[in-house]
């Protein structure tokens, strides 16, 4: 992890107001300073409800041409690929369904969602069409990003869209997706998107210039320009709601979603839709994250920080010291107890005796089958039970251990 201390910069345009133009690269606008953006090849862009959306609610389409302008002039020249992650498919669905704001409950959020998104990709479609480019939408669940069939499925159809020159625009599955398994923000679906399409660079597009150390609302705080590790911003007061009401998740899920893509190799920078321009051309604007670890296998991060368990295994401490220590799968005999009601392929909680969470995998059994053959060396069980029962419960490449 790196130890510089972040940098903080005094900022006056700190909040985007509604205006639909992109900043025009004017004579004040900042130097370029990032290399890693200039020479930054395939980039995962995301921007929030909040700087798509009208004050009064509903879909500003000057707004989406505005972004549209400038992620098309960044592509233009055929060397840099976009992958767009977008939300506003509940905002955009409430004015039609005659809602004037968010609903709580998830049925009419899904409504909203549904209603919203294809009016959200219509938008997207005509914009970008005004510069002969073809958008692909792509929705994704969290099932999507932990079992290993819909991973490849997806990176296949996010890497075919790119090299038939088309522009996926990426959100959430939002109408099936259930509470517990939703992502809910884009944020962090937007650092798994990158880190799915092996992106060079996150750019997080919100309607706030970048990570304040405190509530940009209030004066006297500041911008902080560059992030070297979590730990520069320990002390830096994030606040979890946004002004507009459109948003979710606020700065939290921003500086999560850094911090993903981050330790994943992936620089990110945090910054407004209104500076977008400015951000891709690399110039020393937002909030630069930078990385703070390398490229880890694929999938492991997306069972991670996007899979959401399906029940737990307690495991003894030598199955514990296997596979945290030693890296090994799991198998039957170090599994002292099992809870929840998952089937093979769900992913799991492995915890150790005093129920903390230690590791998390996907599972080769139905919660159903694992009581008899627990404690249970795999070559006992395979006489017993048959051949089938021959296996890991948890393959070790289908594991992985919690920092
Ligand atoms: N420390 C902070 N720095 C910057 N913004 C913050 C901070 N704490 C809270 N926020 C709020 O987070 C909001 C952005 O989150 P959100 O509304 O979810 O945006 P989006 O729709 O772009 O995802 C900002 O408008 C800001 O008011
Ligand atoms: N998938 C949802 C995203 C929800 C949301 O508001 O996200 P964000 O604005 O990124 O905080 C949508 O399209 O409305």
């Amino acid at each position: 992890m790196a130890t510089e201390m972040a940098t903080v910069q005094q900022d006056m345009n700190r909040q985007d107001a509604t205006a639909p133009t992109a900043t025009p690269p004017t004579a004040t606008a900042p130097s370029v300073t990032r290399p890693f953006v200039t020479e930054a090849r395939r980039i995962v862009v995301k921007v929030g409800s909040s700087s798509l959306t009208t004050a009064a609610g509903g879909l500003d389409a000057d707004r989406v041409d505005a972004l549209v302008d400038v992620l098309a002039k960044v592509r233009s020249g055929g060397e840099k690929e976009i992958v767009l992650v977008s939300s506003g498919a509940i905002a955009a669905g409430l004015a039609p369904l005659g809602l004037t704001r968010r609903p709580k409950d998830l049925a009419r959020q899904q409504a909203a969602a549904s209603v919203g998104q294809g009016l959200l990709v219509a938008r997207y479609t005509a914009s970008f069409a005004r510069y002969g480019v073809r958008v692909g939408q792509v929705l994704l669940t969290t099932d999507d990003t932990s079992r290993r069939a819909h991973y490849r499925n997806a990176y296949r159809t996010l890497d075919q869209l790119l090299a038939m020159g088309a522009l996926p625009v990426v959100n959430e599955n939002d109408t099936v997706a259930t509470d517990e398994i939703r992502f809910g923000d884009n944020d962090r679906l937007a650092a798994l998107v990158a880190h799915l399409v092996r992106a060079d660079l996150l750019v997080l597009l919100s309607d706030v210039d970048g990570l304040y150390d405190g509530d940009p609302a209030k004066p006297g705080t500041s911008r902080i320009a560059e992030v070297g590790g979590p730990r520069d911003i320990a002390h830096v007061e994030i606040g979890s709601a946004g002004k507009a009401g459109v948003g979710t998740g606020g700065m939290v899920t921003k500086v999560e979603a850094a911090r993903i893509a981050a330790a994943a190799g992936i620089p990110v920078v945090l910054t407004s839709a209104s500076r977008a321009a400015d951000a891709l051309a690399g110039r020393d604007t937002g909030t630069y994250f930078q990385r703070t670890g390398r490229r880890s296998a694929d999938r492991l991060l997306w069972l991670a920080h996007a899979s959401t368990p399906q029940g737990s295994l307690g495991l003894d401490e030598g199955a514990v010291r296997a596979v945290v220590e030693g890296k090994k799968s799991l198998l039957a005999a170090g599994i002292a107890a099992v809870e929840g009601d998952f089937v093979a392929g769900d992913p799991v909680e492995l915890r150790d005796s005093a129920g903390r969470p230690v590791a998390r995998g996907l599972v080769n059994f139905d919660a159903k089958e694992l009581p008899r053959m627990l404690g249970r060396s795999t070559p006992e069980l395979a006489r017993e039970l048959g051949p089938e029962y021959e296996r890991e419960v948890v393959h070790r490449d289908d594991l992985v251990v919690l920092g």
